[in-house]
């Protein structure tokens, strides 16, 4: 019976020939295994099995039934001395409010989940925690253990933690400079998260001091900068990139969000917010562009019934683009840590 060690040299160089954004130096041999015609491509980052159809297109990748194996690797972070046990932690940043950073979140987080990984939320926008009105349970108040750890909440299995949880409307606001940053690490670390693959926050918008802080302090894998198209929101999402790389934290992509209206009645696209403004700002910055999510009344619609769209209607196209964007995020914390 073949094993890995007795698969085809003409396979192994033929997924090093690959070149796709998810494998940009190609398939290494070291994560396929062959018995028989039957062969397991094992990746180290969540993907999906569009990546089965990517290989089928190679001739010799056609001899094999193939099965995709999701299991993702703990990369190295900003904090080597902390032991590593959050997963990946991802902080998902926007310079402006209101760009849609808090939906990117648990969108990500969900299709992060679809693709076969164990994700957890910690929704720590101290100026208006809006997790748990996307994710649901936002009268729900969290349990804790018998040494005091907040357990997070399930929410359609991912592991939730909001401030939103713990203050009530409005009281969040309050909290300034120290005072916040110290509430956000402790909300971190007193969270009884279970073994988890990715960890993505959702910051307070800005590049101020409580950012700066709280980035500086959890051992961050990767940031996320999402924003809409527009001048004014890419001049701070600029600030953000910057500020992540003043402080070595590796971006591992821009989300444009909004790039475009979508009629649902036509179908019609019509870029309010001017036309790929994310994309010039990502290609500038020399990072991934994550994905241009159009600005679609589905969505919000979803989000505020507290049922997004990847669990209530997980076909849908927007769904698609947003595990698409999942996976390119996945990559790039995979290929930049290894970097
Ligand atoms: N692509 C989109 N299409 C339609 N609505 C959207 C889209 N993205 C976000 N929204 C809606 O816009 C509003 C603001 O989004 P969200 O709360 O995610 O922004 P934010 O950047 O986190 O804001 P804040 O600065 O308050 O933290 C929400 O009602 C959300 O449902």
């Amino acid at each position: 019976m073949a094993t890995s060690n007795a698969a085809p040299a003409a396979l192994l160089d033929a997924l090093q020939q690959i070149r796709d954004p998810l494998f940009p130096a190609g398939i290494p041999a070291t994560w396929v295994t062959v018995e028989g015609t039957t062969a397991t491509l094992q990746l180290p980052f969540a993907a999906g099995p569009g990546v089965l159809t990517l290989l089928n297109s190679t001739a010799v990748c056609q001899d094999y039934q193939w099965q995709l194996v999701i299991k993702p690797e703990t990369l190295r972070n900003s904090q080597p001395e902390m032991p590593r046990m959050h997963g990946n932690v991802v902080v998902i940043s926007s310079g402006k409010g209101g760009v849609g950073k808090s939906s990117a979140t648990v969108q990500l987080a969900l299709a992060l989940q679809q693709l076969g990984a164990r994700v957890g939320v910690l929704d720590a926008d101290i100026y208006g925690p809006s997790i748990p009105t996307m994710l649901g349970k936002a009268n729900e108040p969290l349990q804790f253990t018998e040494d005091n750890k907040m357990i997070p909440h399930d929410c359609y299995g991912l592991q939730v933690n909001s401030l939103g949880y713990l203050t009530g409307k409005g009281d969040a606001a309050i909290w300034r400079g120290p005072m916040a940053s110290a509430a956000l690490q402790q909300l971190f670390r007193d969270t009884k998260w279970q073994p988890l693959d990715y960890l993505l926050v959702d910051m307070p918008p800005g590049t101020g001091d409580i950012q700066l802080t709280f980035a500086q302090k959890l051992p961050i894998t990767g940031a996320v900068v999402v924003t809409t198209p527009q001048n004014v929101a890419l001049a701070d999402a600029e600030k953000g990139i910057a500020m992540f790389r003043k402080v070595n934290i590796p971006i591992s992509g821009v989300l444009e969000n909004m790039s475009y209206f979508e009629c649902s009645q036509c179908g019609h696209q019509e870029p309010i917010f001017g036309r790929d403004g994310g994309a010039h700002t990502a290609a500038e910055q020399q990072v991934p562009l994550l994905g241009q999510w159009p600005l679609a009344t589905r969505m919000q619609a979803a989000l505020d019934a507290g049922k997004p769209l990847l669990t209530s209607s997980p076909d849908d196209a927007l769904c698609e683009a947003m595990r698409r964007s999942a996976e390119l995020l996945a990559a790039s914390l995979y290929h930049q840590a290894k970097k």
